[in-house]
């Protein structure tokens, strides 16, 4: 579903370079759970921003259900670490829902009925009246989950989604997104920095070094489907393979020291 072939990115300005992405391939099989993972400044970001069309790549191939990646790609969505940008305060949580459904030419039943299922799907749908604002940070990181969800896409890409909460919260998103990937058979691709959040929710887990950035690992991730914040964390399949991923992050910082 995902195709990343000798991806590299050169961002260039002011008189300097800074090679964000060196040499990266790897592929997402249609409904695969993927984490990507990898010390700050790895190039993440850059990395969804050139699956998501948002900026061309320097050289190398993206492609999405086969096709080369030349703006944002039908039937993929992106969600944000920074909820707070990423909703209109002027907008009551369903209107923001039901934003992407604009350019989908659906009637005015067809669009309530998708934005309840999303809003109901997060748990969210007492809400549909409040203003973004008026919602806890968690709240409004559900909404924005929401949106991308109403929007039905086939690929879904998420950006350190959970940064910015607290870590209890941190815990029933990362439920919730295991829940949302479980029911609705998307394909998705979360990037963090969290090497237990990484190893808690994918199936696969891609281990970035630092920059110059290359793919250091691709680990299968061989735990129940059946995740629990209690049982998982504590199982000592759970407790090698951090270990594991930790190491390899900790041995590709310091190769580039
Ligand atoms: N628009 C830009 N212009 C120039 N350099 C940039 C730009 N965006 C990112 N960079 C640089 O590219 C590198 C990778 O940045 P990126 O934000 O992709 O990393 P990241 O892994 O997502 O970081 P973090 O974990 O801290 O969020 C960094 O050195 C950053 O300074």
């Amino acid at each position: 579903m995902l195709e990343i072939r000798a991806l590299r990115k050169v961002y260039e300005g002011h008189g300097r370079q800074v090679e964000a992405l060196h040499n990266i391939t790897f592929s997402v099989r249609a409904g695969e759970f993927v984490c990507v993972v990898g010390p700050s400044g790895c190039g993440k970001t850059t990395l969804l921003r050139c699956l998501g069309g948002l900026l061309p790549p320097t050289s190398g191939e993206v492609t999405v259900a086969g096709a080369p990646v030349a703006g944002p790609p039908d039937g993929l969505a992106i969600v944000f670490q920074e909820y707070g940008r990423s909703l209109f305060p002027w907008l009551r949580v369903a209107e923001n829902v039901a934003l992407p459904l604009k350019s989908k030419g659906l009637g005015k039943a067809q669009r309530a009925a998708i934005v309840g299922e999303s809003l109901a799907a997060v748990g969210l749908a007492d809400a549909a009246g409040a203003y973004p604002w008026q919602l806890s940070g968690g709240m409004q990181q559900r909404v924005a989950i929401a949106r991308a969800l109403a929007f039905q896409p086939r690929v879904l890409l998420l950006d350190e989604p959970f940064a910015a909460v607290d870590a209890q919260t941190r815990a029933d998103l990362e439920d919730l997104v295991r829940s949302v990937w479980q029911r609705f058979g998307v394909t998705l691709l979360f990037v963090t920095h969290d090497i237990d959040e990484s190893v808690y929710l994918a199936e696969r887990v891609i281990i970035l070094s630092s920059s110059p950035t290359v793919v250091v690992e691709d680990l299968a991730i061989d735990l129940p489907a059946a995740r629990d914040q209690l049982t998982t964390r504590a199982d000592p399949r759970f407790i090698e393979l951090r270990g594991h991923v930790y190491a390899q992050v900790q041995k590709a910082k310091r190769s580039h020291e």
